[in-house]
């Protein structure tokens, strides 16, 4: 008895480890996989059960069918909020499970049984003890995989998407290849782990791979602790031997200790989320060494005159409406190389909006943005980044649960361990280049005066560091231009005069900014050229000193500052 629930252990713990990499790792809580274990475990009955196919042969379409499934229900459903991702993926789960009961090819609601006789690399699995290699190295196989995904530059893209995905495409990540990346590749590990399940089983049947399965589960990586893989398989094996545990050592009946089984994973479930939400192995952080040299910037002795700088961004007859508002009409405006643009104007104004607009958050009803030429409308968010254009948020969006070394390290563009083909070369280039990038994101912390906090998560920040923090994460996208929305509003006296000569350095560096900001000073103090808007519109445009001085705009706005 106890070798047959140390199999199925084995098999639930790399189930819970490869669920953990999708839910814990990148946040997308699908209640499908259970399911597509199901259409792994129904390929090896199929395949190897009916037709008799050799059983690794069976494997690897069970894994190739499980993917495709992935890729499929992955691009239908993850491009929708958390909620509705759950509901889709139970609806999903149900018409799987729906469809393996109904086909009396498959068996109907009894399922494929009397899956026999397979045989892997020469060796007969009939007994449970037969089963304990398999499932352990497909769990370490598993584990392996997992881990070297999540705990990498790619993992690092998928807690961003977890914490804020906007933020994370805004640093220039394609997200949403990644969701599906992800999906799809944890798909492919549920087939295989469900193809040796129902190996184990000797069947495939709706009630193995249904809704208690996903239940379990998730139970098993909440316990677990989310992002701690490890811990994934001490709770894996844990609740899956409470029920040989109640039966062998307390002498409850089979029926009864299955169901007592279930009663305590919810009494567990309860217990952990109360008393240690983050699970019993909480997620960890990258540590970090001591910062090394100051990182300097050299002032450039003379500031260019504004208008003989060159333009390298440039807005024409931008308009967005949304319903019956207009939020941005006919909008026109240029940046020049190493200067700072400011845009003001009351609230709901539209400029917020503008910078949606040039940076391909929202599409426009009309009109271009160039960046140094290259026409940048119809561009995904993240591949403007790497045009060059970045922005901050108003609301700063910082990934909390990560560190300020983490969020600043998820910036820095172009990284090997982001790549899927590079990241399971054998070798310690990954990690090498990691360390550089470790290296890059703290001269950047260093450059604001935050290296002291790299190892902090930034949610225990106060809003001005916060603020310095995303400013540093911005300058790690090595964007050559920079749309600051709000950098000093909100923030308390000391912090300003920090982000004033924060800018002006980035300034200074040849780097051209633009920023929203309702506070004054800051505008007077860094701007070579401000336009103002009001209603959607730019109505006025020059130097702050020239806007301040017409009696219209004092009245409907800086006398009110
Ligand atoms: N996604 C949206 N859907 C509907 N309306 C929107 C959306 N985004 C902005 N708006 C509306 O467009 C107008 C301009 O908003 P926007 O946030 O750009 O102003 P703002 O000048 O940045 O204001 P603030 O200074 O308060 O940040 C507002 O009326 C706002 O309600």
């Amino acid at each position: 008895m106890w070798v047959n629930y140390l199999d199925q252990a084995l098999l639930l713990a790399a189930l819970a480890v490869t669920v953990n990499l999708l839910v814990g790792y990148a946040g997308q809580v699908s209640v499908a996989h259970a399911a597509f274990a199901g259409v792994g475990g129904y390929t090896i009955a199929y395949l190897s059960g009916v037709h008799d196919w050799p059983y690794l042969a069976s494997l690897a379409v069970a894994v190739l069918i499980a993917t495709a499934f992935g890729v499929v229900i992955g691009l239908i459903a993850l491009g929708l909020e958390q909620e509705y991702l759950i509901l889709m993926t139970l609806a999903f789960s149900l018409g799987i499970i729906g469809v393996f009961a109904t086909f009396d090819s498959l068996g109907g609601v009894m399922g494929l049984t009397g899956v026999d006789g397979l045989r892997l690399f020469g060796l007969e699995l009939e007994e449970p003890s037969d089963w304990l290699i398999p499932s352990a190295v497909v769990l370490a196989l598993v584990f392996a995989i997992c881990r070297r995904l999540g705990e990498s530059p790619y993992g690092r893209i998928l807690k961003g998407i977890r914490e804020d995905a906007v933020a994370t495409r805004a640093l220039g990540k394609n997200t949403f290849g990644h969701k599906i990346g992800i999906f799809a590749i944890t798909s492919g590990l549920t087939g295989l782990i469900g193809g040796v399940y129902s190996g184990w089983l000797g069947q495939a049947t709706p009630s193995a791979f249904g809704f208690p399965l996903a239940m379990a589960v998730f139970a098993m990586v909440i316990v677990g602790g989310n992002a701690n893989l490890p811990g994934s398989i001490v709770a894996g094996v844990g609740l899956t031997m409470i029920e040989p545990v109640l039966r062998g050592v307390l002498g409850f009946q089979s029926t009864q200790a299955a169901l007592l089984q279930v009663v305590l994973y919810g009494a567990l479930l309860v217990l952990v989320m109360i008393v240690r939400p983050q699970g019993l192995f909480p997620e960890r952080s990258k540590r970090v060494a001591a910062p090394t040299a100051r990182a300097t910037v050299a002032p450039r002795p003379e500031r260019p005159d504004e208008h003989a700088a060159d333009v390298v961004l440039r807005a024409e007859g931008l308009s967005k409406r949304f319903g019956g508002i207009v939020a941005a009409r006919d909008i026109s405006l240029e940046l020049r190389r190493g200067t700072v643009t400011a845009l003001v104007g009351p609230n709901g104004a539209g400029k917020t909006t503008v910078f949606n607009l040039l940076t391909g958050t929202i599409a426009p009803d009309a009109g271009s943005v160039t960046l140094n030429g290259a026409e940048l409308v119809g561009m995904r968010p993240d591949l403007v980044v790497r045009a060059g254009l970045v922005r901050t948020f108003q609301d700063v969006r910082l990934l909390n649960r990560l560190t300020c070394l983490e969020n600043v390290m998820l910036a820095v563009p172009d990284q090997q361990g982001e790549r899927l083909g590079r990241l399971f070369v054998p070798g310690r280039a990954i990690s090498r280049a990691d360390r550089g990038v470790a290296a890059q994101a703290l001269e950047w912390l260093d450059f604001v005066g935050m290296a002291d906090q790299a190892a902090t998560p930034s949610d225990a920040l106060s809003y001005g560091q916060s603020k310095l923090v995303s400013l540093a994460r911005a300058l790690a996208t090595r964007a050559d231009v920079l749309l600051l929305d709000e950098p000093a509003s909100g923030v308390d006296a000391a912090w300003v005069e920090t982000m004033l000569s924060m800018v002006a350095a980035v300034r200074d560096e040849g780097r051209t900014v633009c920023l929203v900001e309702h506070n004054l000073d800051v505008v007077r103090e860094l701007s070579d050229h401000t336009y103002f808007m009001e209603l959607g519109e730019i109505t006025a445009s020059g130097t702050l000193a020239e806007l301040t001085g017409s009696a219209r705009l004092a009245e409907a706005y800086f006398g009110a500052q």
